[in-house]
């Protein structure tokens, strides 16, 4: 049993209403549910692999209904000892959530929002995106059998997530604008045509990624850890991860919340403004720019939610650059092996700089989010790493080019 709610003036809607803000105040939904006749086993909750839909019972699809999935949730958490040491901190653990089906946690997100909307009847789905959420969307698409619509910022969006839409059949269309133009766009869009939109501001899309928040709990053993940081672009990851810890609290499950830390690109960094001046909505950033395209937003929509969070949870929200998002970037994969697209890395480039400047301390345990897979974004690799280099094809030069020192 569950139902909408608008955060700001409490209006209620019916789990089949289409609906993606308040009718009356446009304010942000979010779907209530009465946790007193929630029952998880816990027994079983226990035995059961991490997966999204191990947490069925709290998901909004209807149970006699076959989701729309291919197999998403269930990422690693990874202990970071040397990465750790390297930030200096005692309890590191990263949460690769990279490693989804498409290669982002949008998956969670859209094997929910995508079972909805063939649950609510629609016929065609329909996105703004910075790359990851298309291609997502186009590969739920595909595996619903329905078409998918998606508009990218024209030359802002990474090779991988582009190639992605157009080989599962999404309509690619490249926007003369950047991301924030291009959800205006498409939220019209739906509107006008009555395709069903899949951005975040969809609360639909969110319970699946809450699931990330679940799966920490459950892979730390049932234990809740101090804190979790994360990259915050359109905010509403981190809005999701902290409603699955709060659930799981309201469950029964847990007794406290981690401390919920969003971390934002110095070029794209309206919610950290936001918090530094301690307001509880943002002024939009006109130009927003970043290496980590990902992140390039300058009006994230799910803002007012994304602060309550870390306020709520006496969380807190800082900037990086984007030299120390690539360093981050560097640092997990040559010390732990993770490979991350750079809006990924710029959760440990914030804990970093959160732990050198002392705000962070040394003995709290941290779980890192990392929200993208490296190969999303070859170019980028290919333009912050050393080429290549080019040998004859003899022992010598071989040899030579393995023992020099450039
Ligand atoms: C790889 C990656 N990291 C982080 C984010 C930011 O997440 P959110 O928009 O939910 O804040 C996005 C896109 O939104 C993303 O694609
Ligand atoms: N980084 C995102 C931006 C859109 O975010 P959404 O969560 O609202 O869909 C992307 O991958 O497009």
């Amino acid at each position: 049993m569950y139902h909408l709610e608008c955060i700001e003036c409490g209006k209620r809607y019916t789990e089949s209403d289409v609906v993606y803000t308040c009718g009356e105040c446009n304010g942000l939904l979010d779907v209530i549910y009465d946790y007193s006749t929630i029952e998880l086993d816990m027994n079983k909750l226990k035995k059961q692999c991490p997966s999204v839909w191990k947490y069925r019972e709290i998901l909004p699809i209807d149970e006699t209904q076959e989701p729309i999935s291919i197999e998403e949730g269930g990422t690693p958490l990874y202990r970071c000892d040397r990465l750790a040491d390297k930030i200096g901190i005692k309890g590191l653990y990263v949460k690769h959530e990279g490693l989804n089906p498409t290669g982002s946690f949008k998956d969670r997100g859209m094997t929910v929002g995508v079972s909805k909307a063939i649950e609510l009847g629609m016929k065609t789905v329909a996105c703004a995106s910075t790359g990851n959420t298309s291609a997502s969307l186009g590969i739920y698409g595909a595996r619903a059998g329905i078409p998918a619509v998606v508009l990218l910022p024209e030359g802002k969006v990474a090779l991988g997530k582009v190639a992605q839409a157009l080989m599962h059949g999404a309509k690619v269309l490249s926007v003369r604008g950047n991301f924030d133009e291009a959800l205006v766009l498409v939220r019209q869009l739906c509107d006008d045509e009555k395709f069903y939109l899949l951005n975040s501001v969809n609360p639909y899309r969110l319970e699946g990624q809450k699931t990330i928040g679940f799966e920490i709990i459950d892979q730390l053993g049932f234990n809740v850890p101090e804190r979790v940081v994360l990259p915050v672009g359109n905010a509403g990851n981190i809005t999701a991860i902290y409603k699955g810890f709060k659930e799981f609290m309201n469950i029964g499950i847990t007794d406290k919340v981690p401390r919920m830390t969003g971390i934002q690109s110095e070029g794209a960094a309206p919610i950290v403004d936001a918090y530094r001046n301690g307001r509880d909505d943002i002024t939009p950033e006109k130009n927003p720019d970043t290496i980590a395209t990902a992140i390039r937003i300058g009006n994230p929509v799910n803002a007012k939610k994304a602060l309550k969070a870390i306020y709520e949870s006496n969380g807190m929200a800082d900037t990086v650059t984007d030299d120390e998002i690539v360093q981050a970037q560097r640092d997990l994969a040559q010390l732990e092996g993770i490979g991350v697209e750079p809006a990924s890395a710029s959760s440990v480039a914030g804990l970093k700089k959160l732990v050198n400047d002392g705000i962070i301390g040394k003995d709290e345990t941290v779980v890192c989010v990392t929200t993208g897979h490296l190969l999303k974004d070859p170019q980028e690799v290919v333009d912050v790493c050393p080429k290549p280099v080019v040998v004859d094809a003899t022992m010598e030069s071989i040899r030579n080019a393995v023992f020099s020192d450039k």
